[in-house]
């Protein structure tokens, strides 16, 4: 498998991969990347290859069992990234990404939420042609993911007391699958992705890869980290410098695109690291600009949230599909169909933030963390060094939009948190608030203990954002074409042009399958009048 080069960077070498090459070499086999693999590879005719940093998800029973998503985090199967200093936010937050195949589909919480209409109406209002709500959303149809609302065993008595507590404060219904079509608002559980049976996920690996591991046109190279793209003979930038498991060296080619799907983080980390960039920056680190691309590495999107927590009486049932299985979705502005503001319940206490600032940890307690649906803050991420191994810089600039909305968000989040707390029957679970307590009140204080406890739903999204052809910002087109470039499409989290309204990762799915389309030319789902 680790092939070692026999050229130079930027010459064709004489390696196995590249005079075999492939049709398509798939850099990063993560939530879009085993879509992609596995609809290109339906072709017997089409070779992929897919380079993924990880190791195998297959029978590792650490990966796939979700409810054990919270020790993968900041683990052997997590890239670790950290933020620079958020003057007003936290800037101690750990912004884990996943290093296995299935990337964060293989250690997230798989929530499962399609995007609202009006997120994608969004897209085509900043020149996404072709990825609005009739186009993308029938393609629901097509995911391979096993979605259910969380199984009944599932269901914790306090998560449904929480969801009741909930509807019945803020005069929300109880939504008993939020898939089924848009909602203002509303409380209830959540759809997962997983398998309620026996907790497995159903992750992009288990849906998509996994039935399709023995395809003879399909390679994987597992533990391979790709560093450099380069042009191939004809100028195509088709070409990716990798380092195998064993420090050896290798270049593999794709004869017809290189796809990069290395996530929000890695795709434009690759991008600089090749000299695709804003040319400045490149410079100033002693990398050869191949191409002036201003918005690589900008428009750095998140959906920031904090936590309120509670001690309750005493320990609580046990069973969860993974441990914030409900949430609520709330409407404060009423001119906008969409939600403005999210919550999850978790029925244990997520403490890593406020222990830092001095909260003690509660032997038996429950949180809600009140998020930003669109946050107005948007940050940037940079290159330190051109030395591939370093982490570069990410600036989420949290909290920074001058109107103050972001932060608004999270203190009303905080204050209607109470209210919930105070409604019966989640009222009588809970003894006393541990953090931030019942003595912060004013919108000074709940704004303060909100940024600094603040955390990430681990959204990260938006560093190579697609757009038209006279967005100076766009890395990418609306076929997901790299801007300038003939033989590289970009397809993962890092296009979003805007973040969506709720989780991402069914979006990825969704544009995953709608970008195998574009590259194959095979027609979409017929839409559907009613699609969700
Ligand atoms: C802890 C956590 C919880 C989350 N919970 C949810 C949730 O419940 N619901 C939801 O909708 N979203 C959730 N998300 C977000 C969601 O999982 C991601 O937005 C989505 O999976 C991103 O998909 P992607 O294809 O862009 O990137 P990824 O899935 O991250 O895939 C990138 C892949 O590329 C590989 N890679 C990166 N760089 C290289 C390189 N240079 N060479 C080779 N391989 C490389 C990585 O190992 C990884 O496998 C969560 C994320 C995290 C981290």
């Amino acid at each position: 498998m680790n092939e070692r080069e026999s050229g130079g960077p930027g010459h064709d070498v004489s390696g196995h991969d590249v005079s075999d090459g492939y049709d398509y070499v798939v850099v990063g086999g993560g939530t879009a990347g085993c879509v992609l693999a596995a609809r290109l590879t339906e072709d017997p005719d089409c070779r992929v290859c897919v380079i993924e940093g990880g190791p195998s998800d297959v029978g590792d029973e650490n990966v796939l069992r979700l409810r054990n998503w919270i020790n993968l985090l900041e683990s052997a199967y997590d890239y670790g990234y950290t933020t620079t200093e958020q003057p007003r936010g936290n800037s101690h937050i750990v912004h884990s990404r996943a290093r296995v195949l299935g990337g964060c589909s293989s250690h997230n919480t798989l929530i499962s939420f399609l995007p609202f209409p009006e997120d994608l109406d969004e897209w085509v209002g900043m020149g996404c042609a072709g990825w609005d709500p009739v186009t993308v959303l029938p393609y629901r149809r097509r995911l391979q993911n096993t979605i259910v609302p969380v199984g009944e065993a599932d269901r914790n008595p306090i998560a449904k007391d929480f969801v009741t507590a909930a509807a019945e404060a803020l005069h929300v219904p109880v939504i008993e699958d939020f898939n089924r079509r848009p909602f203002p608002d509303g409380a209830g559980f959540f759809s997962l992705s997983y398998d309620p049976a026996t907790n497995h996920r159903s992750s992009a690996s288990v849906a998509y890869l996994h039935p399709v591991l023995d395809r003879p046109n399909l390679t994987l190279k597992l533990e391979t980290w790709a560093h450099q793209l380069l042009p191939a003979a004809d100028g195509r930038l088709t070409q990716v410098r990798v380092r195998y498991a064993d420090g050896s060296t290798g270049t593999v080619r794709a004869e017809r695109e290189l796809l990069l799907c290395a996530g929000a983080v890695d795709t434009p980390r690759l991008l600089l690291l090749s000299g695709i960039g804003p040319a400045n920056q490149l410079r100033a680190l002693g990398i050869d600009v191949r191409a002036d691309l201003p918005g690589v590495g900008e428009n750095l999107l998140d959906h920031p949230e904090s936590v309120i927590i509670w001690e309750t009486h005493g320990p609580l049932p046990p069973n969860s599909a993974m441990d914030s299985d409900a949430g609520l979705f709330v409407r404060r502005d009423t001119t906008q169909p969409r939600p403005d503001l999210m919550f999850h319940f978790y029925q244990v206490p997520f403490t890593v933030n406020t222990e830092r600032l001095g909260y003690p940890t509660p032997p038996y307690g429950v949180c809600m963390t009140p998020n930003v649906p669109r946050a107005r803050s948007t940050g940037r991420l940079w290159l330190r060094s051109a030395d591939p191994a370093e982490h570069p810089a990410l600036d989420f600039r949290y909290f920074t939009d001058p109107d103050g909305h972001d932060e608004r968000t999270i203190v009303e989040g905080l204050r209607l948190a109470r209210e919930v707390a105070g409604t019966a029957p989640l009222r009588d679970w809970l003894r006393r608030e541990i953090a931030p307590g019942p003595g912060i009140r004013s919108d000074e204080g709940l704004s303060e203990y909100g940024r600094r406890a603040a955390h990430t739903v681990y959204h990260p999204a938006g560093t190579c954002r697609m757009g038209a052809a006279d967005d100076p910002l766009a890395v990418v087109d609306p076929l997901l074409r790299l801007r300038g470039q003939d033989g590289v499409r970009i397809v993962d989290a890092s296009v979003f042009p805007t973040m969506p309204s709720i989780n991402p990762m069914v979006t990825v799915l969704l544009a995953a399958e709608r970008a195998a389309d574009l590259i194959t030319g095979r027609p979409g789902p017929t839409p559907e009048g009613s699609e969700r």
